[in-house]
C-alpha cells in the first residue's frame, strides 16, 4: 500500500481530515518562520484530538538538542523529519540521542542528487525527495514545486522513501506512475491557501492515492 503524509497541519479541522481519510502520517511543522507552524503546545493539542491514528512526524530545520526535546516534552512522535542542512553525522546523532527513526528530506534536481543519498543511508530511516526550492523562496519545503519524476524511475533507492513536491489530488496518481514511488507527502496541494487546510482537498487527495492503487 502507497504511504500517505499530510504534512503541514496546523488547525483541528486538518487534523481530523487526516485522521478520518487514514493517511498514515502527519506532518507537524516545528519551523517558527512556516506558515504551517505550530508550537509544541498546538501540536500536542491537535494530537490529542484523535487516539491512534496517523503517525505524528515532527518537522525541523537544523534542529538544535534543545528544541527536539521541548517538543518531546509535549508529544510523542513517531518520527523525526530533518528539512535543513543537517549532516549525515548529526542524522545519526539525533537518531541516537532521541531513539526515534529519522526521515532525511534531500531536494531533487539531477541524478546526482539521487546518487548523493548513499552519504545518509547508514544514518537515516527514510528519505523524503523534495524539489528544491525555487531561489525566491524563503522556505525549504513547502513551496508548490514538483521535480522530475522520471528521475526515480527504475532507480533503487537505498531507504524507504516518500515523493513530496507540487503533488496535488489531481496529480498524484501520474506521479506514482512515473516516479514508482513507494508513498507521497503533501501540503501546499491541499491547502485552500497558503498555510491553510483543505479538508475535501485532504481527502481527496487520499483517495486518488488509494484510486491509483486499485
Ligand atoms: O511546509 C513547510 O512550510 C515547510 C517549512 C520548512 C521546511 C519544510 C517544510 N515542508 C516540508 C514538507 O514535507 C512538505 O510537505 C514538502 O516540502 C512538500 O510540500 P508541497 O510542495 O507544498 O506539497
Amino acid at each position: 500500500m502507497t504511504l500517505v503524509k499530510i504534512c503541514g497541519i496546523n488547525d483541528a479541522a486538518g487534523f481530523d481530515a487526516v485522521a478520518e481519510a487514514g493517511a498514515d502520517m502527519v506532518g507537524l511543522v516545528f519551523y517558527p518562520p512556516s506558515p504551517r507552524a505550530v508550537t509544541a503546545a498546538e501540536a500536542a493539542a491537535l494530537s490529542a484530538r484523535v487516539q491512534g491514528g496517523p503517525m505524528r512526524v515532527g518537522l525541523f530545520v537544523d534542529p538544535t538538542d534543545a528544541e527536539l526535546e521541548a517538543v518531546l516534552a509535549a508529544l510523542p512522535l513517531g518520527m523525526i523529519q530533518l528539512h535543513g542542512a543537517e549532516s549525515p553525522a548529526r542524522c545519526a546523532a539525533i537518531r541516537a540521542r532521541f531513539g526515534l527513526p529519522v526521515m532525511k528530506a534531500v531536494g531533487v534536481g539531477d541524478p546526482r542528487d539521487l546518487e548523493g543519498l548513499a552519504f545518509y543511508t547508514p544514518t537515516v530511516d527514510r528519505f523524503l525527495l523534495d524539489a528544491k526550492p525555487p531561489p525566491d523562496s524563503d522556505l525549504p519545503g513547502g513551496n508548490a514545486t514538483a521535480f522530475d519524476w522520471s528521475l526515480t524511475a527504475g532507480r533503487t533507492i537505498p531507504r524507504p522513501w516518500l515523493l513530496a513536491g507540487g503533488l496535488t489530488p489531481e496529480t498524484v496518481a501520474e506521479a506514482i506512475r512515473q516516479s514508482g514511488a513507494p508513498g507521497v507527502d503533501v501540503s501546499s496541494g491541499v491547502e485552500r491557501s497558503r498555510g491553510v487546510k483543505d479538508p475535501a482537498r485532504i481527502a481527496a487527495f487520499v483517495a486518488a492515492v488509494r484510486g491509483a492503487e486499485a
